[in-house]
């Protein structure tokens, strides 16, 4: 961390502060269900604007294709306001006018947030004429999303090769600790992967297998791998279009003596909805017109085998489509069982991403964990040992 200069090198009073923060928390109905996103990023906004910085927020929301108000960060902002207990402003597009007015009337100490990133297509390809839109409402740039750090775009990293660029408290906090506790991780490792990112997770399991033990699938992530195998997945959520890549990380896994443990039995429903009618089937016995959405209790056995022959656990990705009960089954299960084997001191457990600590918190289990990260897929970068864009770009 030595070779990043943090706020403790930032003169921000009376500045206009660019914080690059991670909103893309879980919502239902337009209320935050989750707000571990948010209460990370609290420290770096508060000390910024504690020394009379201006703090105009940066992010993310969803992965929208231009402007889309379901999208929108503004329900966001109100939630940053009630955790961080002062107001927060919000402007309607975080480039031109709105964004500009914005932060003029903002004074020493104000907290603004401006409209998500990707309502720009300039944001992703990481555009200059986007970026220098972006500069041009900042003399300073903080990053504090560790967990958007994979990705190369204005926000995240454009902006560090334009204006003084800095870590945030959380940027350094996450590295610090995922190096603490994984830099020489005790084997066994075991690695849990699910959910639903199935596209920009599934190449870095290729590398994953080489560096753990055992790699458990399941969510979304398992679907995709057993319809590879042969497996009829019926409606479920799966990439199909993978299963070569898949199959690639099966043998892979085989040459780097990685297990793989895919599910055995599948909690099916005929949609995707609370208090669907739900069924239990063997893994070669999913009916064609129902989608599997949570692993089943046989594979929550070898799961919670899987966990116990850990001596570190990694884990990014729900199970199962968790927000849903009783879809939740396989997740609480799993959370609980390695929250348990943690406190016996058994276990190094680490997790991340934002559905991931929200599910933990759904079990009642955060706490219990050795580490929580708000990341998830560049946690799973970081711990592969790749670069990740935007905290290189920070490098002095
Ligand atoms: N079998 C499944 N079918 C549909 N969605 C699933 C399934 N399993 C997990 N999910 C979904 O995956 C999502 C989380 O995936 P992802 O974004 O990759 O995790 P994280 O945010 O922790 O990195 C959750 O919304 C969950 O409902
Ligand atoms: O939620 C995020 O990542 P995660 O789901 O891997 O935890 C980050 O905000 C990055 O979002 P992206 O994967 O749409 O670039």
């Amino acid at each position: 961390m030595t070779a990043f200069r943090t706020l403790d090198q930032a003169d921000v009073k009376g500045k206009r502060v660019l914080v690059r923060v991670d909103l893309n928390v879980p919502m239902e109905n337009g209320r935050v269900t989750d707000a571990t996103r948010i209460e990370r990023v609290l420290p770096t906004i508060q000390e910024i604007a504690d020394k009379g910085g201006r703090v105009v927020l940066l992010a993310h929301f969803g992965r929208p294709k231009g402007r889309d108000p379901k999208d929108s960060l503004r329900p966001v902002a109100e939630a940053v306001a009630q955790h961080l207990g002062r107001p927060v402003a919000f402007a309607d597009d975080c480039i031109g006018e709105a964004a500009e007015k914005a932060v003029a009337a903002l004074k020493d100490g104000g907290v603004l947030l401006l409209e998500n990133t990707r309502f720009h297509a300039g944001e992703e390809k990481n555009d200059r004429d986007f970026v220098a839109a972006l500069a041009k409402l900042g003399d300073l740039y903080v990053n504090d999303a560790f967990s958007a750090a994979h990705r190369a775009h204005a926000s995240t990293e454009g902006l560090a090769h334009v204006l003084p660029a800095y870590a945030g408290r959380t940027m350094q906090a996450e590295l610090d600790a995922l190096t603490k506790g994984l830099e020489a991780p005790q084997r066994p490792v075991v690695a849990i992967v699910g959910g639903a990112k199935v596209s920009t997770k599934i190449d870095l399991l290729e590398n994953l297998v080489t560096k753990v033990d055992a790699l458990v699938i399941g969510g979304g992530m398992a679907n995709t791998f057993l319809h590879a195998t042969g497996l009829n997945v019926g409606k479920s959520l799966a990439e199909k279009d993978l299963a070569g890549t898949a199959m690639r990380i099966i043998e892979k896994a085989r040459d780097s003596n990685c297990a793989i443990i895919l599910p055995v039995d599948g909690v099916c429903a005929y949609e995707f909805k609370a208090g669907a009618r739900n069924h239990t089937y063997g893994i070669d016995a999913i009916p064609e017109d129902q989608m599997i959405l949570d692993v089943g209790s046989q594979s929550v056995e070898r799961i919670n085998a899987a966990i116990n022959d850990a001596r570190t656990l990694v884990w990014n990705g729900p199970l199962g489509a968790f927000e849903i009960a009783p879809f939740d089954q396989g997740t609480v299960a799993a959370a609980r069982h390695a929250a348990e084997r943690t406190r016996a001191g058994k276990l190094v457990s680490v997790a991340g991403g934002g559905d991931t600590v929200a599910a933990l918190n759904h079990a009642g289990v955060a706490e219990s964990f050795t580490y929580v990260s708000t990341a998830g897929g560049a946690f799973l970068e970081w711990l592969e040992g790749k670069t990740l864009p935007g905290v290189e770009a920070l490098r002095a």
